[in-house]
């Protein structure tokens, strides 16, 4: 078995997973000013990696987003891991403190949280936003009025969902078997969201910096 790439004595990884539109980037945003994370989305380092000028994988990237697939693991790993070392290099945390990373959308696929706890770092918790098919709908609709997302689209958002439900739930329900999650309901005002997403990672040991 290979030996992982960060030490989680130097680090704190936490995957924060829910279905599409649940609000993760959103709340992400509180976490990274009240508790110092680093935020890193999956979503948007492929996104980038799609627009890049030279990379190989741009057409891929674009065809898997569009069908609401998975981008095969190696891709998004590689991107994560190389994020990971360019943030502790260029911005260290504080003396003396973890680095805090908040990973954004990942894993989405049992094996990609397997291979990415044996290659890169073991997460320390699970956050999952907990919300109903329609309301999260209703909310890409209306994100996708101004995004600029070729997958916030009524048919994409369907293919979104289903995988989702079919390849991504297992995750959660792999990781709730290991006690490992802060399970949050996400339909209601993001306000109210974050005071229970902050209830919950509080009481399993993280608290503000
Ligand atoms: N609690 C909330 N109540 C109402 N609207 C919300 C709430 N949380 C987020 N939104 C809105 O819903 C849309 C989706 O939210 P966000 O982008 O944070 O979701 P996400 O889980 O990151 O989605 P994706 O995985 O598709 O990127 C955004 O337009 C956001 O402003
Ligand atoms: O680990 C990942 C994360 C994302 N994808 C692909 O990107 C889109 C959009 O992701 P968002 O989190 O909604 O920004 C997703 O539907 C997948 O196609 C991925 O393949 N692997």
């Amino acid at each position: 078995m290979s030996t992982p790439r960060f030490s989680t004595n130097d680090v704190t990884v936490v995957f924060f997973l829910g279905g599409p539109g649940s609000g993760k980037g959103t709340q992400s945003a509180n976490l990274v000013k009240d508790y110092g994370f680093v935020h890193l989305s999956a979503g948007d380092l492929l996104r980038a990696e799609q627009v890049r000028e030279g990379s190989q994988y741009g057409e891929l990237i674009r065809e898997y987003i569009r069908e609401g697939k998975i981008v095969p693991m190696e891709v998004t790993v590689a991107l994560l891991s190389n994020a990971m070392a360019e943030s502790l290099a260029t911005s260290p945390p504080p003396a003396g403190t973890k680095a805090r990373f908040l990973i954004d959308g990942f894993p989405r696929k049992l094996d990609q949280a397997v291979f990415f706890e044996e290659t890169v770092c073991p997460s320390e918790l699970v956050l999952f936003l907990d919300c109903p098919e329609d309301v999260m709908e209703t909310r890409l609709l209306k994100r996708g009025e101004t995004s600029g997302r070729d997958d916030d689209n009524a048919a994409s958002i369907r293919k979104r969902f289903r995988t989702f439900v079919e390849t991504s739930m297992p995750v959660v329900d792999d990781f709730k078997k290991k006690d490992k999650v802060v399970w949050v309901k996400a339909d209601s005002s993001v306000e109210k969201v974050y005071e229970e997403v902050k209830a919950g990672i509080e009481a399993r040991g993280l608290q503000a910096r």
